[in-house]
């Protein structure tokens, strides 16, 4: 029983890693699934791919390593957040795809419920605001289209879950509907002070209790796995969000520490501790975990699109054949040649949740060539990120003065040094970059005696550091720009 198993159910792929007692890893697997687009912003998955993908690199992960499941200490769970799972709790089956977090078809209802006056009481229970990035009208979405649905529920028959909970359902043959504190926190039916479902909450948006799976803390034995696809009588020992989980991987376990997650998009989040920061410029303040009786939270500013620019750059207008290469086209010119990209392909997220927003490229003259956009993109997932980290300041009273980072993106050089730079401050990239599984696996070791949090805290290592260097003149003139890009694309899509 000399290992750990954490599993990253992420929005583009399935991934397992396994851990040693030290925290080094000794195996890792990962396959990508189907994204559906079944209309213009629109993001639909498989659940039941999402179940055999991540139960194979389980496997997988397992065999490379030579070891079986009886070897393994304890499970962790962490997942892409707010994707909505509702299923027959008889059969098991999903009676609708998953939709995923970036899915924009509830729009007109959260802007129904922001215009009657909603907001501030929804913020002021749940931390989050009245977008269709949350799970609560995505739940409701499916009551509504499905015939039947809404009965079923109102019966006791069908379970809601988020991704997490529909993966311990499966994995413990439909004996465990739970989910954890952090998980919870992202649906908008979550009360984070008395960390309970909020009945006023599930009358607002019409969903019956009897569908909601009940809410653990992060790191606590839950259960035992049962499916033979998996492997059984393993102890499932953690649960926790994704971005919440790379915090804990980053180890930033103390209230002020902040990490960056620069993967599809890009997700800041800085610990709060005990205290619960009420943002004043629409940052999400939510539950990083729950560890014993003590609940630590979050502020997070989410960005939709980050690598997902340079994904496009990469497979819609064929610019480059891999991600990597952005950064040495980027690097070929010496600055961005007057180009400000926007990539508001769904929206813009944090600070300003404008789901009306769209993607635009500014400053073309005859002389803009493919590097030229290759940086602006690499420049866009700074910037956006900058607009965060400002209001972040102005919410803490103190700007932040080091950013772990991790996630895809962080291996680009020319990107991390950007964000130091506009930024001004420090950019630290850890040694081990799969934060994210880390934080799930030290989560599920803590629960089982594995390490202590002590132990956990003298674990990062860093790789490499980025000062900030730039001319406060020439971080200026490229803000000013941005802001000026941003401006003109909001409310385009009204
Ligand atoms: N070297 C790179 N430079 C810029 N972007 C990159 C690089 N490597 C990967 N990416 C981007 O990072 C994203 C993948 O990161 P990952 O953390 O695996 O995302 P997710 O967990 O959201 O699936 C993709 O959108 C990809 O375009
Ligand atoms: O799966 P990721 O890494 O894209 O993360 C998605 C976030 O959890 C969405 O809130």
């Amino acid at each position: 029983m000399r290992y750990i198993m954490a599993i990253d159910q992420g929005t583009s792929s399935s991934r397992c890693i396994l851990y040693d007692r030290e925290g080094k890893m000794v195996a890792a697997a990962q396959r990508e699934f189907r994204q559906i687009f079944p209309q213009p912003g629109w993001v639909e998955h498989d659940p039941e791919e999402i179940w055999r993908t991540q139960a194979a690199v389980c496997r997988e992960a397992l065999r490379q390593a030579n070891l079986q499941p009886a070897d393994v200490a304890a499970l962790g769970i962490t997942n892409q957040r707010e994707t909505v799972v509702v299923w027959d709790r008889r059969t098991g089956t999903p009676v609708y795809p998953a939709i995923v977090w970036q899915d924009r078809r509830t729009a007109e209802h959260c802007a129904r419920l922001r215009a009657a006056g909603w907001e501030e009481k929804v913020q002021a229970k749940t931390g989050l605001l009245l977008d269709p990035y949350f799970s609560a009208t995505k739940i409701r979405w499916i009551l509504d289209h499905i015939d039947g649905a809404l009965d079923k529920a109102l019966q006791g028959e069908l379970a809601f879950g988020t991704v997490d909970s529909w993966l311990v359902w499966k994995m413990t043959q439909g004996e465990l509907h739970i989910t954890d504190v952090s998980n919870a926190s992202r649906t908008l039916l979550f009360d984070i002070d008395t960390l309970s479902w909020d009945l006023e909450l599930l009358d607002l948006f019409g969903i019956p209790a009897a569908m909601l799976p009940g809410v653990k803390a992060s790191s606590e034995c839950y259960g035992l796995t049962r499916d033979p696809l998996l492997g059984a009588g393993i102890r499932i020992a953690a649960i926790v969000g994704d971005q919440q989980a790379s915090l804990f991987g980053q180890l930033c376990v103390e209230p002020g520490m902040a990490k960056c997650t620069y993967g599809t998009g890009s997700f800041l989040v800085m610990n709060t501790g005990p205290e619960k920061i009420v943002s004043k410029h629409r940052l999400l303040t939510t539950v990083a975990w729950k560890i014993g009786d003590r609940v630590d939270y979050a502020l997070e500013g989410s960005v939709f699109v980050g690598g997902a620019a340079i994904q496009w750059l990469r497979d819609g207008l064929h610019l480059f054949d891999a991600a990597a290469d952005s950064e040495k086209l980027a690097v070929s010119v010496s600055d961005n040649g007057g180009v400000y990209f926007v990539p508001a392909f769904t929206g813009l997220g944090a600070p300003f949740w404008d789901p009306d927003a769209r993607g635009a490229i500014f400053g073309l003259t005859r002389g803009v060539s493919a590097a030229h956009i290759a940086r602006a993109a690499l420049e866009s997932i700074a910037f956006q990120v900058d607009d965060i980290l400002a209001v972040l300041a102005e919410d803490c009273g103190r700007p932040v003065s080091q950013l772990r980072i991790d996630g895809g993106a962080a291996a680009n050089r020319f990107l991390a040094q950007f964000q130091s730079d506009i930024s001004a401050l420090e950019v630290v990239r850890p040694a081990h970059l799969e934060t994210t599984a880390l934080g799930a696996a030290y989560l599920a070791g803590l629960a089982v005696g594995v390490w202590t949090l002590e132990e956990l805290a003298t674990q990062w290592r860093s790789d490499r550091f980025f000062q900030h260097s730039m001319p406060a003149e020439a971080v200026e003139t490229h803000k000013k720009q941005w802001r000026k890009a941003v401006a003109r694309v909001r409310a385009w899509a009204e």
